[in-house]
């Protein structure tokens, strides 16, 4: 089998905490096993336009500890087409690059699969994406990180909350799926959380709302995703809740993408050095279509394919938790 001698490395979709600590460990790992490295700016759409930086084991110095990614991210219509994953192959090809570890979300890595596909083009991808809905690994880069963000800033709106005697709805970040919003919300100690997962319905709410008042509470948080199923946002909900329950002083606070930035947590630092490490060992090794995780604190590979559809469930015992919780 021929070594691989130049292997890409990308950041692409929502960003997240720990990307740049990846990028990191990506870089040093070519720089150690002597194979040349080039990051991609922008994603797909950078792999699009040829707009590639080589990078040495010093390119990447003091990046382990900063937000964001050096490397940029975005969403890319374009790569959605045949024509502009053409364009892409053809950058690659010039640029004599071998292979590509993609760090992104599942809409990342359906592109990555595609492009497979079409171009029998060797992928690892590496799962960042501060929302953790994906399959093949129990965490993504920037979930922690951004737990403990949505947590912190909790802690904070409980301040006023309780000064006040209010209730609050908080919204986190999690389009399709409330790991943030469960997490975030147990840690916090919010009253009631509300997620994609599962529609625990309105009138529970409610009659939850007023339990806390009859024993006691003075204040309350409600902790809801994005995405959740009520299929509400968090406006409607704290007007429904006004019209049902006229004694609530309520008011909404919108978390947004304070959640996704940020120095990331040592947990992320740590996962992102050793999956960036992994994925240049699989692609050296010769495998291709890989996702690398983490599964009992164990370093694995999940096939992309599976970790797209593999879809993922809530855990359950911790709904139970936060439901005790509440008494
Ligand atoms: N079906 C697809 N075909 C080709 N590319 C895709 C597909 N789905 C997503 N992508 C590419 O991956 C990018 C990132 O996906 P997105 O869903 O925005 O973020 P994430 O990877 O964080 O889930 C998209 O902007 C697009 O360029
Ligand atoms: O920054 P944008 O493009 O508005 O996207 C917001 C979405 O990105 C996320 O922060 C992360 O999702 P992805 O990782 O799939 O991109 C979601 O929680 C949120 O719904
Ligand atoms: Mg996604």
């Amino acid at each position: 089998m021929k070594k691989i001698k130049k292997i890409a490395v990308m950041t692409s979709g929502g960003d997240a905490p720990g990307m740049n600590a990846a990028i990191r460990s990506v870089v040093r790992a070519c720089a150690y096993y002597r194979v040349s490295c080039v990051g991609i700016y922008r994603g797909y759409e950078g792999l699009i336009e040829g707009d590639f930086i080589e990078l040495t084991a010093r390119s990447v110095n003091n990046i382990i500890n900063k937000g964001g990614t050096i490397l940029k991210s975005a969403r890319s219509k374009e790569f959605r087409t045949k024509e502009g994953r053409a364009k892409a192959y053809e950058h690659l090809k010039e640029n004599n690059i071998e292979a590509m570890v993609v760090i992104g979300g599942d809409g990342s890595f359906t592109g990555a699969v595609i492009f497979n596909e079409e171009y029998k083009f060797p992928v690892i991808g590496i799962p960042g994406t501060i929302d953790n809905d994906i399959f093949g690994t129990t965490h993504t880069l920037g979930y922690d990180t951004a737990l403990n963000t949505a947590v912190e800033a909790i802690d904070k709106i409980r301040d006023t909350a309780s000064s006040h005697n209010r209730l609050f709805f908080v919204e986190v970040m999690g389009r399709d799926a409330g790991f943030i919003a469960l997490n975030a919300g147990v840690g916090a100690g919010a009253e009631e959380i509300l997620i994609p997962e599962e529609d625990l319905g309105l009138e529970r709410m409610l009659e939850s709302l007023k339990k806390s008042r009859r024993t006691g509470k003075s204040s309350s948080i409600v902790v809801v995703a994005e995405g959740d199923k009520s299929g509400k946002n968090v406006y409607e909900l704290a007007q429904y809740v006004e019209e049902n329950l006229p004694e609530y002083d309520v008011r909404v606070s919108v978390l947004g993408h304070m959640q996704r930035g940020g120095s990331p947590s040592c947990f992320d630092r740590v996962l992102a050095s050793r999956l960036g490490v992994k994925s240049v060992e699989l692609l050296l090794d010769g495998q291709t279509n890989l996702m690398v995780g983490l599964k009992n604190n164990e370093v694995i590979s999940t096939s992309i394919a599976e970790a797209i559809k593999g879809g993922h469930s809530i855990n359950q015992e911790l709904l139970r938790v936060s439901d005790i919780m509440t008494t």
